[in-house]
């Protein structure tokens, strides 16, 4: 597997950040950042990254609250802790004016030696620190007294949580947790260090699913490479703005340790806002169908077909499965309405299968999966798969025989598939994506917070998401991106773009920008994410993307 690019940075970047096109940035597990610092450290001065890290976050500390007039520190028993103990004694040394404090919880004799050296280093600069854990004379009484002052502190506090970050290997519970409790009660600013603490990194969620708590931060400063579980899961919910500094590692940063995911920035967006061609008519961006809409679920179809139109597909079909249904959507005249039986016409066109299509869809599919060269599966027509071995085993044949398919499920329909549960799915969203590309052999979405896309040809290596917001928590929000996947899969199809690496298949470029565009559209028409209609986002698709200029960076 060709290993993936580290993009450096030496200073902070914004990452999640609205709007902007940018390479996606490789994301590392707790196992593989460890390994990644072991690597670079063999090449630096001891503590050299340890004090890059506590400088980054000073910086950031005064970047973020530069009216502060207090800053409190909270260290915990390893690294993470080494991080703010450096960063305490950097910003004692160059913020004079401000009331800077720090309370330990941690003990020296299981202290790692750089966090050890750091506290030394804090203790020589004049950074006041209160042991919360040792010695144990009168600990409880310093920890009730933290607790209080952080739960009333107001906002010209700032405070570091150090606490806890890659290194978490079991839910917050005891001392540790009354004082997440504590500052997450009062209206304190909050960076976090590398992660906010109580966060399993690696997935996202809490640790063996233990609902316990989890700090709430304003920021979060990754450092030297993000953790997967700050964008997906419940990371957005509790990462507040979240930079991230390479600590000056930038082109020095080894390839040798492979990403586990990759934060989507809005590269494959770009690619698909090229001009079109001044020569371009209906038929040169292909034909696309859209098969579903059963007895009182018409609407998906629509739904899909309309956001397809938005996106530029060229002629729109929709095959209604509900013999009843209207024959036009009055709406929407440019859709044509018909039954697909030409098998030629199947090959040659990008269906999408499934909206709205209950129980009817599954007896379509044993044609479409053998004939279609490019489909997008979603909804009932996942769920009839999930039903029937032969379905699945028709699905993966298709690889081999050269035709793409991209499965769009939420966390449910996800289960099913794996013959799982939502639970299980959600406790490891790269692990489930990941499993579903490589058993289907396919492109495969998993919908949810931070939005997952991974291929099987990609070295399954699944990108996450950056755009979006709650306002796609909605009724037939899905059906809408099944019908940008077509729009954008139909006009590759007929215009290829390079392919600049893994991951850049047809089915999978379409997938990551379709996604991204829908999570944009979404936050520009709902910035705190309050619900939004399916029907209004079609609009806004067509909207947005005639408003855009071409991107300049691509
Ligand atoms: N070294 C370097 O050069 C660099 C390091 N960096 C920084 O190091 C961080 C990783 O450091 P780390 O591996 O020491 O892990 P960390 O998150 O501090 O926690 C480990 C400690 O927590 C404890 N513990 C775990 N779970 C717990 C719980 N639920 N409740 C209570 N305790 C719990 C665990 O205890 P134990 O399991 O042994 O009882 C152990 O003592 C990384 O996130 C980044 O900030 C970067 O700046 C880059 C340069
Ligand atoms: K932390």
């Amino acid at each position: 597997m060709p290993m993936p690019a580290f993009t450096p940075c030496s200073a902070p970047r914004r990452l999640l950040e609205e709007g902007g096109y940018a390479d996606a940035v490789d994301l590392h597990d707790a196992a593989h950042a460890a390994e990644l610092e072991r690597v670079l450290a063999s090449t630096r001065a001891p503590l050299a990254l340890m004090q890059a890290a506590g400088l980054a976050v000073a910086r950031l500390a005064r970047a973020m609250t530069p009216h502060a007039r207090r800053v409190r520190v909270l260290a915990g028993p390893g690294n993470n802790g080494g991080d703010g103990f450096e960063a305490a004694a950097r910003l004692k040394a160059d913020w004079p004016d401000v009331h800077i404090d720090l309370a330990w919880l941690g003990h020296p004799a299981s202290q790692p030696g750089d966090a050890a050296a750091s506290r030394l280093r804090a203790e020589a600069a004049g950074v006041a620190i209160t042991e919360l854990d040792h010695p144990p004379t009168g600990a409880a009484d310093r920890l009730a007294t933290w607790c209080a002052e952080l739960a009333q502190a107001d906002g010209d506090t700032l405070v570091i949580d150090a606490l806890l970050g890659r290194g978490l290997n079991r839910p917050v519970s005891g001392d540790l947790a009354r004082l997440i409790d504590a500052l997450n009660t009062g209206a304190a600013r909050v960076l976090s260090v590398d992660l906010p603490s109580g966060l399993n990194g690696d997935v996202g969620v809490w640790p063996d699913g233990v609902d316990a708590p989890i700090v709430r931060a304003d920021t979060t400063l990754a450092l030297l490479s993000p953790s997967p579980g700050l964008c997906t899961g419940m990371g957005r919910d509790v990462v507040g703005e979240l930079w991230w500094h390479d600590l000056g590692t930038g082109s020095a940063t080894p390839h040798a340790v492979a990403a586990q995911a990759r934060l989507a920035r809005g590269s494959a967006l770009a690619r698909l806002l090229q001009p079109r061609p001044h020569r371009q008519h209906k038929g040169s961006v292909g034909d696309l169908w859209v098969i579903g809409g059963d007895v009182a679920m018409q609407g998906a179809a629509w739904l899909a077909a309309r956001a397809a139109l938005e996106c530029g597909a060229g002629r729109v079909h929709v095959d209604l499965l509900d013999a009843q249904g209207l024959g036009l959507d009055p709406g929407q005249p440019e859709l044509m309405v018909g039954r697909c039986a030409d098998r030629d016409e199947l090959a040659r066109a990008t269906v999408i299968a499934g909206c709205g299509g209950g129980p009817a869809i599954a007896a379509r599919l044993p044609e479409l999966l053998s004939t279609t060269a490019r489909l997008v599966l979603d909804a009932d027509a996942l769920n009839a798969i999930a039903r029937d071995t032969n379905l699945q085993d028709r699905l993966r044949e298709r690889s081999a025989r050269g035709q793409a398919s991209v499965l769009t499920p939420h966390p449910l329909e996800a289960a099913r598939l794996l013959g799982s549960d939502v639970a299980a799915v959600q406790a490891d969203r790269l692990a489930a994506v990941r499993a579903l590309a490589t058993s289907y052999r396919c492109t495969a979405l998993l919908k949810g917070s931070g939005t997952l896309v991974c291929s099987a040809s990609s070295g399954a290596l699944p990108t996450i998401n950056g755009s979006g917001n709650a306002a796609l928590a909605t009724p037939g929000s899905g059906d809408v991106l099944a019908g940008v996947i077509g729009a954008f899969w139909s006009q590759l199809a007929i215009r290829p773009l390079v392919e600049e690496g893994p991951g850049d298949d047809a089915a999978t470029l379409a997938t990551r920008a379709a996604v991204d565009l829908h999570g944009r559209v979404a936050q520009s028409m709902s910035h705190r994410g309050a619900a939004l209609p399916a029907s209004r986002l079609v609009s806004g698709l067509g909207d947005w993307l005639r408003r855009q200029a071409p991107p300049r960076s691509a």
